[in-house]
């Protein structure tokens, strides 16, 4: 059975709105787990209410952590975090989330008895080895290569070599529980570069920002000393990945849209929007108001590399399909071990509509033709939800399927999309 269509709906007017984005999965879901691993109870304020956070937050209970809402709304939520003892006998469900799938098993490998992973038809296919290998040499018993798998505890640190080149998340979960571990870890990674460096900064900051020792000198080396992780008052900032099809609004309509709350300093990826947007027409101002994008209607192709910022990728992709001249996307091979393949997701669904993309070795190159109205599938891809929603603005007759799995990261997108349209 195929998921109901969601009528994207096209713009008749610049758009000029104030969108305000609830707080980022990635900061999220690492400041859980850090909380549940903390020396004591702690705050985690703005924290995202979505899937993939609920999913973190499902998983730190069964594992021994107590968590009480405040201030609650749709899609955000205060939670007092008070950790205990990790405990066994858990069993996870991942979704389909990479931060779930990935920063959560070395946490499980702290405890006494036997924790089961398992996650959506797609997760199973998601790269886990080199983390799952990465467990043995410290300690643990792990009986699979991908999920399902069973975590056996109790792992004792020390060194381990990984080729993390499939994702970024691979490091970043070790480093998240590396401290309670007797030994410390220390990461070495070793093959083609780590994709989305700036999500292993903002591990690597919120570690710190916790009072633990973690050395990064050395490139693609990491020693995290064992110790303590202090509990913590924390404030989630806004999820700028999720601002772009929004801020993309701005260019397609010639109009102007404003995120408030967006940081001045951040390791979020989608703070690079700021040079993409720029570099494909748009006006760019950061200020105390918040990031605010104008553009003209007209969309300049861009060649750029996305290696650091994979995840922004469907959004570029769809505002490359509507621009006047072409596009290189380069540096994201790993986005094929995302949600979906997304090179292949994203050549499929833009061809679809009669657009001209094309795959290549490390990306895409999309060719901007005129394109036709139909339907945009998802794959259970929040990304591709939004994608065809951006595409739709400009093209009458786009029908998005299963829109509802933009809940991944944003539950309340098509509700804010309208608002955005003035059609809510
Ligand atoms: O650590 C994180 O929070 C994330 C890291 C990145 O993963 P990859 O390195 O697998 O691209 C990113 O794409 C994902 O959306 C979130
Ligand atoms: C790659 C993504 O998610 P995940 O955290 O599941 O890897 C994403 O949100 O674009």
């Amino acid at each position: 059975m195929s998921a109901p269509l969601w009528p994207a709906p096209t713009a008749s007017a610049p758009v000029t709105a104030t969108v305000r984005l609830p707080g980022s999965k990635s900061v999220t879901n690492r400041a859980l787990l850090l909380a549940a691993l903390a020396d004591g109870p702690g705050t985690v304020r703005q924290a995202l209410r979505s899937r993939d956070a609920d999913l973190m937050a499902a998983a730190m209970r069964a594992l021994g952590t107590e968590l009480t809402p405040s201030n609650e709304s749709a899609s955000g939520v205060d939670w007092q975090v008070t950790p205990g003892p990790v405990r066994g006998g858990a069993r996870i469900d991942v979704g389909l989330a990479g931060t779930v799938m990935r920063f959560v098993p070395p946490m499980a490998a702290l405890a006494e008895g036997e924790v089961h992973f398992d996650g959506d038809a797609h997760a199973r296919k998601r790269p886990m080895g080199p983390i799952l290998s990465a467990l043995r040499a410290l300690g643990a018993e792990v009986d699979n290569d991908s999920l399902p798998f069973t975590v056996r505890g109790r792992a004792v640190g020390g060194e381990v070599t990984i080729d993390a080149s499939a994702s970024s998340q691979l490091i970043s979960g070790l480093l998240l529980t590396a401290a309670r571990f007797e030994k410390g870890v220390t990461i070495r990674h070793e093959g083609p570069p780590v994709p989305s460096m700036p999500h292993i900064e903002m591990t690597v900051q919120m570690l710190r920002a916790a009072g633990v020792t973690v050395d990064d000198d050395t490139r693609d080396v990491w020693r995290v000393e064992p110790g303590p992780i202090s509990a913590r008052d924390l404030v989630v900032e806004p999820d700028l990945s999720n601002a772009a099809p929004f801020l993309s609004a701005a260019l397609i309509t010639g109009g102007t849209v404003t995120v408030p709350g967006w940081p001045a300093l951040t390791t979020q990826p989608g703070d690079e929007l700021r040079g993409l947007l720029g570099a494909m027409g748009a006006t760019v101002d950061l200020g105390p108001h918040g990031l605010t994008v104008t553009g003209t209607g007209q969309i300049a192709g861009i060649d750029a590399d996305l290696h650091e910022v994979g995840e922004l990728t469907p959004t570029i992709a769809a505002l490359a399909a509507l621009a006047s001249s072409p596009s290189t996307l380069r540096g994201i091979a790993h986005l094929r071990g995302h949600e979906t393949d997304r090179l292949a997701a994203l050549v499929t669904e833009i061809n679809g509509l009669g657009g001209n993309a094309e795959e290549t070795a490390d990306g895409l190159i999309v060719r901007p033709v005129p394109l036709h109205g139909g339907t945009f599938h998802s794959y259970a891809d929040h990304r591709m939800a939004t994608a065809g929603a951006v595409i739709g603005l400009a093209v009458p007759g786009v029908e998005v399927e299963d829109i509802a799995t933009t809940g991944k990261t944003l539950p309340e997108f098509a509700h804010m999309w309208a608002e955005m349209l003035g059609q809510s």
